[in-house]
């Protein structure tokens, strides 16, 4: 056997194991778990079952993780719909992500609550790693916000008492997500919120969850898990990780549905981290005093006063006049939102300038018909070197490039300078810059929703966005051929 096939075999085995734990059985302490038969050796709720592949028929492909690729997937026989989250266990082993896996794994199969994404069975075979979830059909609450430039305030409120009896729950069972951010909280296809995406869960000592994978210590200094914009400032200055974190991201979250940005951008982490730490943050004058008094209250710099984290709890989150009428007993049973489809049209435009150098950055501004960013956060200071002094992001996303038999990672980059950047994250060296004027002709032809074309003088290059932006891209593009 080759060390990457066992490598391989190693992390299914790892992510199915019955695990030994000195904690007590959570039976005792959670009823939802009762279910679970713990005899001498423990079962999964969500079992491991014997399919394969071919007992399901493929159909899109919701989104794609640092280690995984989400796709709509209907079994052959039930005709149910899933969620595949499809793991490649050669890159896992690879990328020491096997712990983590498995903790996703063990944990998911341990919540059991309406605003949370139902794990329903696991299988493998010699290639990959399966989970079977809860289809989200209505995607991400982030594509809401940002199809419908921001959302009134009931529909806000709407969504935030949902995360926070989701969030309950989940800080009840002695779990902190650290990753709450309208990315990770997906929607049914009647509207309500499931929350997803437990990759970067951290059990508490005297949590509820039984059978945890040993994990290697995330406590260093200089790392932060999470998503930048999101964190909160004491896990800046290496603080370990409470209730409070998802407090605080929660915070974030109400004010970028409220506003349609998070609280705390700018064009590089780095910038991102000096705003958080200030404690930079401006309310547009729309906001209510009720809004802006719980996001205050939310993003409170001491984690303890968090309302929520507080000493009285979510007591006192759910009391707060900003959600006054929430019927918090029959929450899921409200009607939610109406949903804003997905459109070839964008609305509205914001430009992030490069750091100018001297240690002064200009602000954002919003100007002509060309797409919005699909997320600050997700342009990192790694990119920052490959633009001037005062060059702005139009549109920047980690891609697929297609080629005849592989595939890779590509971080393309547009600028309104105008310029094309195309750079492999592996290797931040190898960077492509393609001009887009007269001589430098450069054209987009649209395939698919996901898929799209590049055309330069010298090559054709193929392009799959997984979060079916082909045609923003191609927006994109020909709005500033065009200026
Ligand atoms: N149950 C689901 N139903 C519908 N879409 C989903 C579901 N779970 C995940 N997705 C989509 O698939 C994408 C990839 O999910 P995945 O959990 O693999 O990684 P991630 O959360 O985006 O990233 P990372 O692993 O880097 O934190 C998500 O962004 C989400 O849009």
């Amino acid at each position: 056997m080759k060390v990457d096939d066992a490598a391989g075999v190693e992390a299914g085995k790892e992510m199915e194991k019955d695990s030994e734990s000195n904690k007590p059985s959570s039976a005792q302490n959670n009823p939802d778990a009762r279910s679970v038969q713990r005899t001498k050796s423990f079962t999964f709720r969500a079992p491991q079952e014997q399919f394969t592949i071919q007992d399901f028929q493929l159909g899109k492909i919701y989104g794609v993780g640092s280690y995984s690729k989400v796709v709509r997937a209907r079994k052959k026989d039930t005709g149910i719909v899933y969620a595949l989250k499809i793991m490649d266990k050669k890159f896992i082993t690879k990328e020491n992500k096997t712990s983590l896996v498995k903790l996703e794994r063990v944990v998911l199969d341990q919540l059991d609550h309406p605003g949370i994404v139902r794990l329903f069975f696991t299988f493998q075979d010699s290639q990959s790693l399966y989970m079977a979830l809860e289809s989200c059909e209505g995607g991400e609450l982030f594509d809401q916000i940002t199809r419908k430039g921001r959302l009134t305030e009931d529909e806000a409120r709407f969504y935030a008492a949902e995360v926070v009896n989701a969030l309950e729950y989940i800080h009840n069972i002695g779990l902190i997500h650290r990753d709450i951010k309208p990315e990770n909280l997906l929607l049914t296809a009647e509207g309500h919120i499931k929350v997803a995406d437990f990759g970067s869960v951290k059990p508490t000592k005297d949590g509820q969850v039984s059978f945890l994978p040993t994990l290697p210590s995330d406590d260093k200094a200089c790392t932060f898990v999470g998503t930048a914009a999101y964190v909160p400032p004491e896990v800046l200055n290496s603080s370990p990780a409470t209730f409070g974190n998802d407090i605080w991201a929660l915070g974030c979250t109400l004010y970028q549905m409220l506003s349609g940005s998070s609280p705390f951008k700018d064009a590089s982490e780095w910038l991102i981290f000096q705003k958080i730490i200030a404690r930079d943050l401006i309310f547009p004058d729309y906001f209510s005093e009720e809004a802006k008094d719980l996001t205050d209250k939310l993003l409170h710099t001491d984690p303890a006063q968090r309302l929520g984290a507080g000493p009285q709890g979510y007591v006192a989150l759910k009391i707060h006049p900003f959600f006054s009428g929430v019927d918090w007993d029959n929450i899921r049973s409200q009607t939610p939102p109406k949903l804003a489809l997905e459109t070839g049209a964008t609305e509205g435009h914001e430009l992030y300038h490069a750091h100018d150098g001297n240690g002064s950055t200009r602000s954002s501004e919003a100007s002509g018909p060309v797409p919005r960013l699909a997320s600050i956060d997700s342009f990192d200071s790694r990119w920052q070197q490959f633009l001037d002094p005062g060059e702005c992001v139009v549109m920047i996303s980690t891609l697929k490039k297609l080629q005849k038999l592989s595939s890779r990672k590509m971080q393309l980059i547009l600028t309104d300078k105008p310029k094309l950047i195309c750079v492999d994250p592996a290797k931040t060296q190898k960077v492509n810059t393609y001009g887009m004027d007269n001589q430098n002709y450069l054209s987009i032809v649209v395939t698919s929703p996901t898929n799209f074309k590049i055309t330069t003088p010298k090559k054709v290059m193929c392009f799959e966005d997984a979060k079916q932006r082909a045609w923003q891209w191609k927006e994109a593009i020909e709005g500033l051929q065009k200026q």
